[in-house]
């Protein structure tokens, strides 16, 4: 993952709009850096899963993932429903990808 800045601490005054960009280009990738690592481990659960003979789908699971991303929203104060939705995107993606690989 690259260096970045802490959140609303970005120098805006130090930096051109090409600057800002690439700020937002490492960003960008490392964002999906993090979808493809996620997805990884989300694999590996699957497989964990498929020899216990548990369920994709675990909605208590899901459900703490939901409260952990509205609450780290709010402590980095950003929309905790857009964040949510986000997150609700990447569990799906996930069980998609589960019930495939199953
Ligand atoms: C990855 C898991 O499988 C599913 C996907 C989840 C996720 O993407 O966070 C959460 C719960 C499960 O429905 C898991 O059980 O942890």
């Amino acid at each position: 993952m690259s260096e970045s800045n802490t959140p609303g601490e970005t120098p805006t005054e130090d930096m051109s709009l090409d600057d800002l960009r690439e700020e937002i280009r490492m960003i960008d990738h490392d964002i999906v850096e993090l979808i493809a690592r996620r997805t990884y481990v989300a694999d590996t659960i699957a497989q964990v899963k498929a020899e216990q003979g548990l369920p994709t789908t675990d909605e208590s699971q899901e459900q703490a993932v939901m409260d952990r991303a509205g609450a780290n929203a709010e402590k980095y104060d950003v929309e905790s429903n857009l964040v949510k939705a986000i997150f609700r995107l990447l569990i799906e993606l996930n069980k998609v990808e589960q019930r495939e690989n199953r």
